[in-house]
């Protein structure tokens, strides 16, 4: 086990601009590090650096605190898992999970044992006399992770290991992954363009785009305090308001319409009279009966709602609502969701720590769709 770093990378391929451009990345040893982004976003290119398949142009890769720049994938000491399983058809899964034992000359009880202990690990014991085309996808994961463990490899590198299966598989086999990764306490790497395995899964998460990251932090802090549009579209739902900074100590944002919000984190640098997005995740209001005037002047953000449509989305409700600013998306839970009948007036209240202010445009070439429709993903 170790840690693995990133320092300054760039990387292009053959003929093409750099994909990779002054990329930083350090995963402590025995943390669970998830990378997200759209594809093409430069994830897959991370872990070929990682592992040694491409060499930067410029930049460092460290493992282990040595620089190993050079090194071939085979001496690298990691273990890989790719989304497709790339099992050996021909083996036993006993023989598939043995291989890297094998390869290095350990035979017999050794080599019997270990294989047991990693059937064990992943929950397949029984199993060691299967063929790969015998066993489930969720298995046959469960086999190349083994495989790729047996040779406790200072660290685990999975490229989107899980999105070959079916969504209910895929989350029991994520609540293994994080078991097994926490019984082991290998440090591991995955790279997934699923927002909530990413979320579900790592300690710390990356979020990417064009080869840049966009943000990086705990998956509660990235998630809850997005730091620009990208982010906050692409982890989850959002809706986005333009506003313009009427004073920066203490915060006004005006939304227009004769509406400010009063008592918001403003972005670095951002001064009076700067245009600003206004972001609220749709689970983040409260929702209240229209009469529910709170006790005034309020911080954060108020505004009256007509709900307009209503849809269950199994232990949450979606409701979309008109206002002075738009049509806006509202989440609420369904035993909370009384309120929440087409056509009733309610207040929608956003507390000021729910309330994102963002630079105006900030990451917006990557994300489509207009200001007040929420991205859904
Ligand atoms: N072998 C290659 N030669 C040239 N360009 C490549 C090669 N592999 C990837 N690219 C380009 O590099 C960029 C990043 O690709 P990469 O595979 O790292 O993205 P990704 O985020 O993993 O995407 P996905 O989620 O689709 O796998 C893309 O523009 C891609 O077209």
């Amino acid at each position: 086990m170790a840690d693995l770093e990133l320092d300054d990378v760039w990387m292009s391929y053959p003929g093409s601009p750099s994909v990779l451009r002054g990329l930083t990345l350090r995963v402590a040893d025995g943390e669970f590090y998830a990378m997200v982004g759209p594809s093409g976003s430069g994830k897959t290119s991370i872990l070929k650096v990682l592992a040694g398949f491409v060499e930067p142009d410029q930049g460092s890769v460290v493992l282990d605190g040595r620089t190993i720049n050079g090194v071939p994938p085979e001496d690298r000491d990691l273990g890989i898992v790719f989304q497709s399983y790339a099992l050996f058809p021909h083996m036993t899964v006993a023989d598939n999970i043995g291989f890297g034992l094998r390869m290095r000359g350990v035979r017999g009880k050794r080599r019997s044992g270990r294989t047991a202990e990693l059937l064990d690990l992943v929950g397949l014991p029984g199993l060691e006399h299967r063929y790969p085309d015998e066993l489930s996808g969720g298995q046959q994961q469960r086999v190349a992770l083994a495989r790729a463990l047996i040779t406790e490899p200072k660290a685990l590198l999975l490229d989107e290991p899980l999105s070959a299966l079916d969504r209910k598989i895929r989350q029991d086999m994520q609540a293994e992954l994080r078991r097994i990764q926490r019984e082991t306490r290998v440090t591991a790497i995955i790279v997934t363009h699923d927002q909530e395995e990413a979320l579900a899964l790592g300690d710390r998460l990356m979020v990417l785009e064009g080869g840049g990251v966009q943000q990086e932090g705990s998956p509660e802090d990235v998630y809850r305090r997005p730091r620009n549009r990208f982010v906050a579209t692409f982890l989850g739902a959002a809706n986005l308001f333009p506003g313009r900074v009427e004073s920066s100590e203490p915060s006004v944002v005006s939304l227009g319409e004769g509406l400010v919000v009063r008592g918001l984190d403003l972005p670095d640098h951002a001064g009076t009279g700067d245009l600003v997005e206004v972001c609220v995740r749709p689970e983040h209001w409260e929702v209240l009966e229209a009469a529910e005037v709170p006790s005034q002047p309020t911080d954060g953000l108020l505004l009256d709602a007509r709900i307009e449509t209503v849809q269950l989305a199994g232990q949450v409700v979606d409701c979309r609502t008109s206002t002075i600013l738009g049509s806006v998306a509202v989440t609420v839970l369904s035993p909370q969701a009384r309120t929440t009948r087409e056509g009733t007036s309610v207040r929608l209240r956003a507390a000021p720590r729910e309330v994102h202010v963002f630079d105006h445009g900030s990451a917006r070439e990557a994300v489509g769709g207009d200001a007040t429709t929420p991205t859904v993903t």
